[in-house]
């Protein structure tokens, strides 16, 4: 599957952020619903059978992208604010050639499958977009479609799937808890006919926040312990009302943005629940915090001590361990604690690519291809085998930057914030909104000094 992000392109028009470092991020921004929860709410509204409305939706592009393949296949789709409005009583099977025009950079398209067999009886899945941070397979995905009853046929133009004889309840272990799969399979059990039984489910919070929805839909989900989810397939379900959960990790990168520049931010909307690794990881490292419960205005207000910051050895896991989309911003925070830090990718096979931009920073940063402390990683087949060895602190100065995907594309922002002098940092258009609402407006709100080619800042 090829993605959209894959090959990131040397910035030659608007599409830069001119940065002047130095300054400390002081003040407060707002996180609306997870980027990794809404997309999949939008999928849910597919399989009622009355509109569906969400709130709390985020202003970004993985948003438009679900709007525009929902469209296709003539769900009604209205957004008034922060709510979106979905009707999915008049759907419709789309023509390749709309769905690939939709399908964008989202990995998306592969979650309609069991919605759109369930409601038509044949879906179609475009090559698929998303983050380039090594091999992408989508084998689990099809696997599970496959043992639910789904016909599988690919060709030139994507993958085609069909369900002669309807989808089955199925019993089914993941070979890694991945969290599109787990999706794929909630997706679609709760209509199959009979009993699903997954073994070895992600259980993130988004995925957790998912299955409320459906609950509210009228399946019947029950997530046992060990990693297990039972669901009774209905003939029926209506659509729901529901408050998306708040992005975690936007949450987390703009506490990641207050350590780096020796700042201060106050995250609305950011919840310690979802955060506890993320929190417990951040006072290691010497970051200080307090949580706001209150539970319309609360959030977390992240600082930086004044004190210097420790090193930390860690590594990114599935839910309830370190987020790997929580890596990157942190690291970037890691080049100015006092000491060596290292940070074990196990979750995706190539995610440092970004910390050659932060070496030519200044950032002394080396990737070894050895695991924490040499133990294998957690999951069997995922040695990665990929730790970042990051001695601090070190001076960061300015630097033109290409992004190469959406995380590692704030952590340039924050790299070129925490820098002395004036940064270039290519593809924030491209790469940045398809996760970050609002993020110039924000950073200006924070004191940023940042500007496009064409303005001036005040
Ligand atoms: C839109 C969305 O929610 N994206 C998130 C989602 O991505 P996504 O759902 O794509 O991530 P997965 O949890 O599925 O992937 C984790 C690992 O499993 C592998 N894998 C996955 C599926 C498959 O069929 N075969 C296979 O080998 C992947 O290559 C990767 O190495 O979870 C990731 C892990 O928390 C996050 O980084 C992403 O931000
Ligand atoms: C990897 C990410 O997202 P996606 O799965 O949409 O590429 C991310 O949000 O960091």
């Amino acid at each position: 599957m090829s993605s959209t992000d894959a090959t990131p392109e040397t910035g030659t028009s608007d599409d830069v952020l001119i940065i002047h470092g130095g300054t400390p991020l002081e003040g407060e921004v707002t996180v609306r619903g997870a980027k990794n929860l809404v997309s999949k709410a939008m999928v849910a509204a597919l399989l009622g059978t009355s509109p569906s409305v969400l709130r709390s939706v985020p202003a970004i592009r993985d948003v438009e992208v679900v709007t525009g393949l929902l469209r296709v296949h003539g769900v009604d789709v209205e957004l008034d604010g922060d709510t979106l409005y979905m009707d999915p009583t008049s759907v419709e099977s789309a023509g390749v050639e709309e769905i690939n025009v939709h399908a964008g950079t989202s990995r998306i398209p592969i979650l309609l499958c069991g919605p759109l067999l369930h409601r038509l009886g044949r879906a179609f899945i475009p090559d698929l977009g998303g983050c380039n941070i090594g091999g992408r397979p989508i084998d689990f995905h099809l696997d599970a479609l496959r043992k639910f009853g789904a016909v599988v046929d690919k060709d030139a133009d994507g993958t085609h799937l069909s369900a002669p004889n309807g989808l089955h309840g199925i019993r089914y272990e993941l070979e890694f808890p991945s969290v599109g799969a787990t999706e794929q399979v909630l997706l679609t059990a709760v209509m199959a006919k009979g009993t699903t039984e997954l073994r070895n489910a992600a259980i993130e919070p988004e995925i957790i926040d998912l299955i409320c929805i459906l609950q509210k839909m009228g399946a019947i989900i029950k997530v046992h312990t060990n990693r297990v989810i039972e669901i009774v397939g209905v003939d029926e379900l209506k659509g729901y009302r529901h408050r998306a959960l708040p992005d975690r990790i936007e949450a987390a990168s703009w506490a990641s943005a207050a350590l780096a520049t020796e700042g201060s931010v106050f995250v609305r909307g950011a919840q310690q629940t979802d955060m506890m690794t993320f929190l417990n990881v951040f006072r290691s490292i010497g970051g200080a915090y307090e949580v706001d419960d209150d539970p319309t205005e609360g959030g977390i207000r992240f600082w930086h001590p004044g004190t210097a910051l420790k090193p930390v050895a860690i590594e990114t896991d599935v839910h309830p361990g370190l987020m790997t989309d929580w890596q990157q911003p942190l690291v970037v925070a890691l080049t100015q604690a006092d000491g060596l830090s290292i940070m074990h990718e196990t979750v995706y096979e190539n995610r440092f690519g970004y910390t050659s931009e932060l070496r030519r920073m200044g950032a002394n940063i080396e990737l070894y291809s050895d695991c924490l402390g040499g133990t294998p990683c957690r999951w069997g087949r995922r040695n990665f085998l990929h730790s970042a060895v990051i001695a601090g602190p070190s001076k960061l100065h300015a630097a033109d930057l290409q992004i190469p995907d959406l995380r590692a594309g704030f952590s340039h922002l924050i790299a070129a914030m925490a820098a002395e002098g004036t940064s270039r940092v290519y593809g924030v258009d491209r790469y940045i909104t398809r996760g970050y609402e609002n993020f110039e407006a924000k950073l200006l709100g924070l004191g940023a000094k940042i500007e496009r080619p064409s303005t001036k800042i005040a």
